[in-house]
């Protein structure tokens, strides 16, 4: 796989405005294919104003904590080397009053409930026997319908969407799951949409109804291996699972959440867009939700989108975006 390198960008401020109230806050991103941490830097004019965001330290960690599903100990090993980095940026005056939370995402909805929660008990465990801040609930799994209102929340707030009636849509690929979130301005999709993919929530006054679908298994690698139809045990026994999507002489391996899956073409010599397609189509046929709206409403795509229209040239590598 073409992944970027995990990258550390350090953005904290060049000068920190000493008259001014520093506050820290840690948040781990627990992603189907990396752990990532997010020490923010906050200034606050005056008692019980906003927050007002200085900088960020981001550093990241693969594989994703899920892959360590049988050996929760190394899992929660790979977020103390991680909160190592956060002990260094914060001053020790502050560690106790700066909250840790970390938010484990689609990696973990597909695990079963024994194993996701014996892995985030080992990070409780990090948590306690840190100097941070520990919230009540703050190690936890963020389910697919929060996962994709933060998204739009996010996007429409940094391009300042967020009032009136011009916000964009968002398509968020991560490695296990797909959400699409947007504003709807139709009746007829309000009426046509099911209650579980309609999320109302205030925000600064406001209030919103997003229309927001999870897609399970439907990420970029987990959707890989259902094309492929591969499992872990099979993989486990060194098969080749094989698909008309690859040349037929082709064979690789790859490795995704701490398994090898060797894939390679078929023996029949076919190969081609057509039977590619649908192969693809069959793991998709029935399950996705598609409203007229979206066909005439602006999107903002991310995460693996990004990443592969990249890898792909479709777009040039954003370089400034952490800034
Ligand atoms: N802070 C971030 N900003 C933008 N993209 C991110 C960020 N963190 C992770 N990603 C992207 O998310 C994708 C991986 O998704 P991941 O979180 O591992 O999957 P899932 O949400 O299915 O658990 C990659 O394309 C990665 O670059």
């Amino acid at each position: 796989d073409t992944d970027p390198a995990p990258d550390l960008r350090s953005v904290l401020p060049s000068e920190v405005n000493s008259k001014y109230n520093t506050i820290y806050g840690i948040v781990f991103d627990a992603g189907s294919t990396g752990t990532r941490i997010h020490i923010y830097t906050f200034h606050q004019r005056a008692a019980g104003s906003p927050l007002e965001l200085d900088g960020e330290i981001f550093e990241s960690v693969k594989p994703g904590l899920s892959a360590y599903a049988n050996q929760p100990e190394k899992g929660a090993d790979a977020v103390l080397s991680l909160l190592q980095l956060a002990q260094d940026a914060v001053p020790s005056s502050h560690w106790q009053k700066t909250p840790l939370i970390l938010k484990a995402t689609a990696g973990f909805r597909l695990l079963p409930v024994h194993q996701a929660e014996g892995l985030l008990s080992e990070v409780r465990k990090v948590f306690n026997s840190s100097p941070f801040l520990v919230p009540e609930n703050s190690v936890t799994i963020l389910d697919g319908t929060d996962e994709g209102i933060l998204a739009w929340i996010t996007v429409n707030f940094l391009t300042g969407r967020l009032h009136g009636d011009h916000s964009v849509g968002t398509l968020d690929l991560g490695g296990a799951s797909t959400q699409i979130t947007f504003l709807p301005l139709n009746k007829a999709t309000l009426d046509e949409t099911p209650q579980e993919s309609l999320a109302s929530f205030e925000l600064f006054n406001s209030t919103y109804r997003l229309y927001t679908r999870s897609y399970l298994g439907l990420g970029l690698k987990e959707a890989r291996l259902a094309v492929l139809e591969a499992s872990v045990s099979v993989a486990q026994q060194e098969q080749t699972f094989r698909s008309h999507c690859f040349p037929p002489a082709l064979n690789g391996s790859w490795v995704f959440s701490g398994v090898t899956y060797r894939y390679g073409g078929h023996s029949d010599g076919l190969t081609g867009f057509h039977l590619c397609y649908s192969e693809v189509q069959r793991i998709v046929v029935g399950k996705l939700h598609q409203v007229e709206e979206i066909r005439h409403s602006p999107f903002y795509a991310f995460s693996y989108y990004y990443d592969r229209a990249v890898d792909s040239s479709l777009i040039g590598e954003c370089h400034v975006c952490a800034a």
